[in-house]
């Protein structure tokens, strides 16, 4: 199989193991993924993760005419912001993942570290979590939000809505997104009873030992 073929059967293989775990529902979320000659895949909108035809999904050349396929999310400005302003990309995922919806509608959460300190592994795969304000489905405002973080945050929740995170490729934004849903659900498990927090000094020598992007 080509990488090409392999990449769109990756795409729907992910997606289908995230709707299989309750991850996102209904036609909710989308995935784009850079193809090896600089376009993209993307999944159409209205689709469900659950039946995603790999022959179908929206293909868009290198300067992101849409080529063949179903018409694309309409989330297309928010993946087009993360491709531009952060050259690493080469996938995004977004979900509407219950916790971490929930998470973001809670009171006296912090917006620019959007998940507590409860355990490593979010912060190594994800760095600080923006949260941003409600916005519309597809509104293009989404995508400016983003871009005015200049490229300095691989993940942002969108209150309200549910979480987006950009990865080297498919595979780290799939572990990525799914850290950023197990964090908040544990969030959620623990909020109000005075959960141990890891130190300062503990996320500093995270930080330290896996070059996680923080301080941005
Ligand atoms: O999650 C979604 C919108 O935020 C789903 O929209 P699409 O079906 O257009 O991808
Ligand atoms: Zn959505």
């Amino acid at each position: 199989m080509s990488e090409m073929s392999d990449l769109r059967e990756c795409i729907c293989m992910f997606a289908r193991t995230m709707h299989g775990r309750g991850l996102t529902h209904g036609s909710t979320g989308n995935i784009s993924a850079r193809t090896p000659d600089g376009g993209l895949l993307v999944t159409p909108t209205g689709s469900s993760f659950l039946t995603l035809d790999p022959a179908r999904l929206s293909h868009f050349d290198a300067e992101l005419n849409l080529i063949d396929g179903d018409k694309p999310t309409k989330e297309m400005p928010l993946h087009r912001a993360f491709y531009d302003t952060r050259g690493t990309t080469g996938a995004i995922v977004h979900l509407h993942s219950a916790h971490s919806v929930a998470l973001s509608m809670m009171p006296d959460v912090d917006e620019d570290d959007f998940l507590p300190h409860l355990t490593p592994y979010p912060i190594m795969k994800l760095g600080r979590v923006k949260l941003l304000p409600y916005m519309l489905p597809g509104d293009a405002a989404i995508g400016e939000a983003i871009r005015g973080l200049a490229g300095k945050r691989s993940a942002v929740m969108l209150a309200n809505h549910g979480p987006v995170v950009a990865g080297k490729d498919l595979e780290a934004a799939v572990y990525a997104i799914e850290e950023l849903e197990a964090s908040a659900q544990l969030a959620m498990m623990t909020r109000g009873q005075n959960p141990r927090l890891l130190s300062d000094d503990e996320v500093a020598r995270l930080v330290e030992t896996f070059d996680v992007e923080w301080d941005a």
